[in-house]
């Protein structure tokens, strides 16, 4: 048993967490929670503020649980010196793509970090980032090792599987733990088996490759859904309702849904660090670049959708007045990143009067105006409503209740509503002839 395997079964090692995120400040408290010494890192001193004072920025994490985690000892630095000396760092900092290529810049930096920081001692750096296949090796080994005596440094890649607003537990769902070395597995293992189940593989590409394909099978799946809305809109069948049939199928079927496309950090991102990858080893995936391109062309869609339900109502779109519902990129979080709902919103204010509305979204962080709440005169006067991300926090039966029309890019909408609704993938015969009257849904 190595040094940092002794610190961590004793929980007398000191754990470093370098980005304290959506991802990083949820892992540094359950390795408080686990009796470990945990010093986070962060470089936005903004946010370390506001940690220091027990405000938690992070959807999931309530300030009693992140005070809890300070009265137990948790230190979040804005200054790397925070690190110094730690048995096991993970680093949790942002990554993504930029100009088609996987931007490593913070995965760069945080391995600089640890390499400045981690003295001679021996030490376990994990990666939990998303990362493209082959990364760990080549990208934070180099750096790290570069002026450490030789065998000091354990590699593994523990991807993250968290899922923001999703309500799962920590506990609840097993980690990957990937590395090249067997000790190096196993002290990861070791660290990660203090909070939850793990799931050893041999290498750390191997961990690497299977958190983008997880992904990447999301990606590509509703990308799937996305372009039977197009064949849908030419036949006279409900997709939404043919998706859920398709999921009463108690085996080989998953269902996903139609949307105004796909956003966020994980889903539209992860896949393009397997194609890069893939180009880059001189192979191609082009099932998932097609996949991509579907999902980028929703938003789109959408704006088609609602300017021919408009023009059906005798509103051009220049002359219509719009409530656009949702900017996040899901329901129920305020993350705006990769949003499609903005997508939608930008190309809609291009033509008409349009108001974006989400409870979530902190207007501060968005590059576009938004605004909470309208009142229901406001809902009256609008041309159209667009509902775009299906927020438990919006009221569907007022809208139906106040607005003429709503264009529902979520099948959200309930049936008996008195507004006219035509829904993502409505039969476009059908639209063609949109009426005053409600429909018979
Ligand atoms: N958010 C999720 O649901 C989720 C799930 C699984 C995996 N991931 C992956 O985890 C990683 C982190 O994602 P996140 O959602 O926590 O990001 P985030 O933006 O919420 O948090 C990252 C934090 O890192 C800090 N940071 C940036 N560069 C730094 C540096 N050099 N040193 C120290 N701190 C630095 C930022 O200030 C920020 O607070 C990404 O690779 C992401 O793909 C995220
Ligand atoms: C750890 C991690 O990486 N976790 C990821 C995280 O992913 P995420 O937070 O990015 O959320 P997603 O739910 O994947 O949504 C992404 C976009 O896709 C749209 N979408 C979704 C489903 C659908 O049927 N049709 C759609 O159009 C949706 O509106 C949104 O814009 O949580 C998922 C579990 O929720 C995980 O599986 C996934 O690994």
């Amino acid at each position: 048993m190595t040094g940092v395997e002794r610190g961590l079964a004793t929980r007398d090692a000191r754990i470093g967490v370098i980005g304290l995120g959506y991802v990083g400040l949820p892992l540094s408290l359950a390795f408080v929670d686990a009796g470990f010494e945990v010093r986070g890192f962060d470089i936005d001193e903004e946010r370390v503020g506001r940690l220091r004072n027990g405000d938690s920025y992070v959807d999931d994490v309530s300030d009693a649980e992140l005070t809890a985690g300070l009265d137990e000892g948790f230190i979040p630095e804005a200054t790397s010196s925070v690190v110094a000396d730690c048995d096991a760092y993970v680093i949790a900092v942002p990554t993504g793509v930029a100009d088609g290529e996987p931007a490593m810049g913070a995965v760069r930096a945080a391995a600089r970090t640890i390499a400045e920081q981690a003295g001679e001692r021996e030490t376990l750096v994990i990666v939990s980032s998303t990362v493209y296949p082959g990364a760990t090796s080549e990208v934070v080994a180099p750096i790290v090792s570069a002026d450490r005596p030789a065998g000091s440094t354990l590699f593994a890649m523990v991807p993250e599987r968290l899922n923001p607003g999703g309500g799962h537990e920590i506990a609840e769902i097993p980690l990957v733990v990937g590395a090249d070395d067997p000790t190096a597995r196993d002290a990861a293992a070791a660290l990660f088996e203090s909070i939850t189940e793990t799931v050893p593989v041999d290498a750390t590409e191997t961990a690497e490759l299977s958190k983008t394909l997880e992904n990447t099978y999301r990606m590509v799946n509703i990308a799937l859904v996305n372009q039977l809305v197009a064949l849908a809109e030419r036949l006279d069948a409900d997709v939404w309702e043919a998706i859920d049939a398709a999921g009463t199928k108690p085996f080989g079927f998953q269902a996903f849904e139609p949307g105004p496309g796909v956003g966020g950090h994980c889903i539209p991102i992860d896949p393009q660090f397997l194609t890069w990858r893939a180009n880059e080893t001189g192979t191609e995936l082009p099932f998932i670049e097609h996949a991509h391109e579907v999902n980028e062309g929703m938003p789109g869609r959408v704006v088609e959708g609602v300017t021919t339900a408009l023009e059906a109502r005798g509103v051009p779109l220049e002359d219509a007045s719009v409530l656009a519902f949702g900017a996040a990129y899901k329901p129920n979080v305020g993350d705006p990143r990769h949003s499609p709902a903005i997508d939608v919103f930008e190309e809609l204010r291009r033509h008409a009067d349009v108001t974006l509305v989400d409870p979530h979204v902190d207007p501060e962080e968005l590059w576009v105006p938004v605004t909470e709440s309208v009142s229901d005169a406001t809902i009256e006067a609008a041309d159209a409503a667009v509902l775009l991300v299906d927020h438990d926090a919006f009221d569907l039966v007022r809208l139906g209740e106040h607005a003429s029309f709503v264009y529902d890019a979520k099948n959200a909408m309930p049936d008996d509503t008195s507004a006219t609704v035509v829904t993502l993938g409505e039969t476009t015969a059908r639209v063609d002839t949109v009426v005053e009257e409600p429909p018979t849904r």
